[in-house]
């Protein structure tokens, strides 16, 4: 078993994929995707009418999973992220969740809502809500807040206005397993390793990156993701005219198991419908076992602080053989 601190409700998961071993296809293993990039505007009811129509659009062509951006009912910025916020336990401080679950039924499609600000017990959160046919699934909040000062460039400080999640969430559908990170997620490797082991077919990463690391970064990391994880990673961003002083980079994009484009996009608004197909999961793993050849015996994980109270100056030890990582 693969050991890292998850709380159980987090997983809404059951048995029926194993978690080790060949790669089992879900129910429906060919489907099309859509991710729906579009321009967040200062009016939150215009961004909720931009969503609805974007949905729409993209389950016209067939989508089976639509994807939104991250904050695509606010403006991304710490000015804002209080006033847009909404309790989606409370029926009548929820329109953006309402709208979501009212467009999947409509349309029967899976939604991973992108993200929006989430008001709960007094906390704020980054939040993504999952639904399938408009039921909610799961909701992931952002465990790695988009924390960074690069000095004369870009600085940015989610944790002022947000408090971390701290769960995973990994979904079983009918089509697939799908994992759930929020942009800055994305930089932890150990978040995509986790969902592999849990037997994610694919990752889904609504995301807002920047001018700044979003050219360097942000296909180069989706491409990492899936071919580390051998697994399909979906992004799905604001378009670049979004309202704010922050400037996002786009590029929404479907990278396949082996680190290939499948499809993307540059800045401006528009539907990416693409097409999916897991048996490439399972030829990619067949082709590169990397599973049989993992040596969980040589290397583990560990925090820096225990490394330093084991006065070890790396992270990485060698471990007795009959360790189970
Ligand atoms: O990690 C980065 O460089 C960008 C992350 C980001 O923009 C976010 O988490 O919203």
């Amino acid at each position: 078993m693969y050991m890292m601190a998850t709380s159980p409700n987090s997983m809404v998961v059951n048995t029926s994929f194993s978690r080790l071993g060949p790669l089992k296809l879900p129910t429906i293993s060919k489907f099309k995707i859509g991710l729906c990039q579009f321009s967040v505007t200062l009016d939150k009811n215009q961004n909720l009418i931009h969503a609805r129509k974007l949905i729409k659009v993209a389950a016209e062509q067939g989508a089976r999973i639509v994807v939104l951006p991250e904050m695509w009912n606010c403006p991304y910025s710490n000015d804002f992220f209080a006033k847009y916020a909404e309790d989606y336990d409370n029926k009548d401080d929820s329109p953006s969740f309402s709208l979501l679950s009212e467009v999947a039924s409509c349309h029967g499609v899976t939604i991973v809502g992108g993200s929006m600000p989430e008001r709960s017990n007094g906390q704020l959160y980054n939040t993504c809500v999952f639904g399938a046919d408009g039921k909610l699934k799961a909701k992931h909040r952002k465990i790695h807040l988009f924390d960074i000062d690069i000095q004369g460039d870009i600085s940015f400080k989610e944790s002022e206005t947000f408090t971390a999640g701290d769960k995973p969430t990994i979904v079983d559908t009918d089509i697939g397993r799908i994992g759930v990170g929020i942009c800055h997620d994305i930089r932890f490797p150990e978040l995509a390793m986790l969902y592999r082991a849990q037997g994610a077919h694919m990752i889904c990463y609504p995301g807002a990156f920047n001018m700044s690391t979003g050219e360097l970064l942000w296909e180069l990391m989706q491409r990492t993701r899936a071919a580390d994880n051998q697994l399909l990673v979906a992004t799905c961003s604001p378009s670049r005219g979004s309202t704010g002083s922050y400037t996002t980079w786009g590029h929404s994009t479907l990278v396949g198991p082996s680190g290939e484009l499948i499809a993307t996009t540059a800045c401006e608004e528009t539907v990416v419908v693409a097409e999916i197909d897991y048996s490439a999961v399972q030829l990619q793993r067949q082709n590169i076992p990397l599973e049989k050849q993992w040596r969980r015996e040589i290397y583990k994980f560990m925090d820096i602080s225990e490394a330093e109270s084991l006065k070890i100056s790396t992270c990485f030890v060698s471990l007795p053989s009959d360790t189970v990582l």
